[in-house]
């Protein structure tokens, strides 16, 4: 049955034998999964629309859902949607879905006696802890700890790891005000203790968190004034008066703007230099800490070279300011490391480290240094949830198991190729092919072409991303193999045709 459905998509019989044979094999690496796409409907379908109608009069998850998922049904790289349209996932639930759907590893967990336990109590984490709860943290997610992370605290959602990374920054940096001023680290006065309760100085001290034009940490308070994307996210809520600095917009290709590029990084990296130098020297809302993506992800799928993030580093050194890598979408393998941020090469590692996404489980990473003085600090109930840090556990081991990591280099390296030989063939609609591992984007001449070719893919079914004003983004599971790649490329160049020869 599977092999004459892949005949009846055109594969020749070698290959659709050979691809069957995958799909039979419980045991075979996810990479090679290959399934036809199927598309029985319009997109969405009929069935999709109720659900949606349904799901509308009850607020509708807050208006932004666009079709629901047959998750039972989904496999590998192939989403399964309401309608029984099968479709491939090139964007992974917004990067978040580490191993494809219903990998075998992660579905044998559910199976376990402890995982039940688990499901069925759920802890306040920060307060009483399974009894393994500690071992298990470090096991885990300190086996992975990137360069210079000594501690880890778990978090149920990166826009919650941030705030709590942000709110580690200003302790430290009052603490180190207090000594200065001759007093103890962590003595407050009674005024702190009263002011701080009504939000006022100098309990709760006027401080800023550097973030960048184009940047996404998240949508809470805190975070949302570090947010700098779509109006839509902010429109109407009240923020902070915090410093906010260019990020890089390299030229491309790199080759041959290099000299561009080069100034185009010194200019924002002075730029964010002049901003602590003048909250400093103004005594106005000090930055206690830069927040960057190692890619601008929601923003537009901006880059910026090593040298640039090494840069910061030393900026915020030199003026006492810690430095937060928001890893929240680009950790965890997709880049080809573990974090994207290794690629930099510092000596000095940064601060603290934020994820959340394919981890499952979200959280930050940090030094000694950023440890909290007493406990409630940083805290809430849930402090994530022990189920998703065994889910890590099993994407950790299938990461090792499966070579994910240079899976993710080599499927990547084919990505990219393909963009690239798109943006060639077709200049009048892409440009700008851009990627590190299976991060991959290229930018539509303008927003309608973007929106089209995005449009047409799904109607053929692959699903890919949007991000920025222009750009069309890669966000595939890390069992997404040169295979897939193969088969998304003709999709690809069909639609480019379409596209191209309806253009006046
Ligand atoms: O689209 C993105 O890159 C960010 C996704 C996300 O976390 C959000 O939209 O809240
Ligand atoms: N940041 C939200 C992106 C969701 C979407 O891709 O539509």
């Amino acid at each position: 049955m599977l092999l004459r459905r892949a005949l009846s998509h055109g594969w020749s019989p070698g290959t659709a034998w050979l691809r069957c044979m995958s799909v039979g094999r419980s045991r075979q690496p996810f990479q090679e999964l290959l399934l036809p796409i199927e598309i029985k409907t319009e997109f969405p379908g009929p069935e999709s629309e109720r659900l949606k109608a349904e799901y509308d009069q009850i607020g509708g998850g807050g208006g932004a859902v666009k079709f629901f998922v047959d998750f039972e049904s989904s496999q590998g790289n192939y989403l399964v949607d309401a309608d029984g349209n099968r479709m491939l996932d090139m964007y992974g639930h917004i990067a978040s879905i580490p191993l494809g759907y219903n990998h075998p590893r992660l579905s044998a967990l559910s199976e376990l006696p402890h995982m039940k336990t688990l499901l069925v109590n759920r802890a306040a984490l920060g307060l009483m802890p399974p009894k393994d709860f500690g071992t298990k943290v470090k096991d885990i997610l300190m086996s992975v700890a990137p360069p210079g992370m000594t501690n880890v605290c778990t978090m149920a959602c990166g826009s919650c790891a941030n705030e709590n990374a942000y709110k580690a920054a200003c302790f430290v940096y009052q603490s180190r005000r207090r000594e200065a001023e001759g007093r103890g680290k962590w003595e407050y006065t009674d005024e702190d203790k009263e002011s701080t309760l009504v939000g006022e100085p100098p309990g709760s001290p006027q401080l800023s968190i550097l973030s960048f034009k184009g940047g996404f940490h998240g949508r809470t308070f805190g975070s949302l004034t570090t947010t700098h994307t779509k109006d839509t996210h902010k429109l109407d809520v009240p923020a902070f008066p915090w410093p906010v600095a260019d990020f890089p917009r390299l030229k491309y290709p790199l080759e041959e703007n290099v000299e561009a590029n080069r100034a185009e990084e010194a200019r924002c990296l002075q730029t964010v230099e002049d901003l602590i130098v003048d909250r400093e020297k103004r005594n106005d809302w000090p930055v206690a800490a830069v927040v960057v993506e190692p890619i601008q992800s929601e923003g537009g799928d901006h880059h910026a070279s090593a040298d640039f993030f090494r840069g910061l580093r030393d900026v915020t050194r030199r003026h006492g300011v810690a430095l937060i890598v928001d890893e929240v979408q680009t950790g965890v393998a997709a880049t080809g490391h573990m974090w994207a941020h290794e690629s930099w090469n510092l000596t000095d590692p940064p601060d603290l480290v934020t994820f959340s996404k394919k981890s499952q489980i979200a959280g930050l990473y940090f030094t000694d240094a950023f440890r909290p003085n007493v406990g409630y600090r940083i805290f809430n109930t849930w402090m994530g949830d022990a189920v998703r840090l065994y889910q890590f556990q099993a994407i950790l081991q299938t990461i090792e198991s499966e070579k994910l990591l240079d899976n993710c280099r080599k499927t990547g390296d084919a990505l990219l190729a393909v963009l690239q030989e798109a943006a060639a063939t077709y200049p009048s609609l892409l440009k700008n092919p851009r990627g590190q591992g299976t991060i991959c984007a290229v930018d539509g001449v303008d927003t309608a072409t973007r929106d089209t070719i995005v449009d047409k893919m799904r109607h053929k079914g692959v699903l890919m991303g949007v991000c920025g004003s222009h750009a069309l983004r890669f966000r595939p599971s890390l069992t997404f193999s040169p295979l897939h790649v193969q088969q998304f490329a003709p999709i690809f160049i069909k639609v480019l045709e379409e596209v191209a020869s309806a253009k006046p």
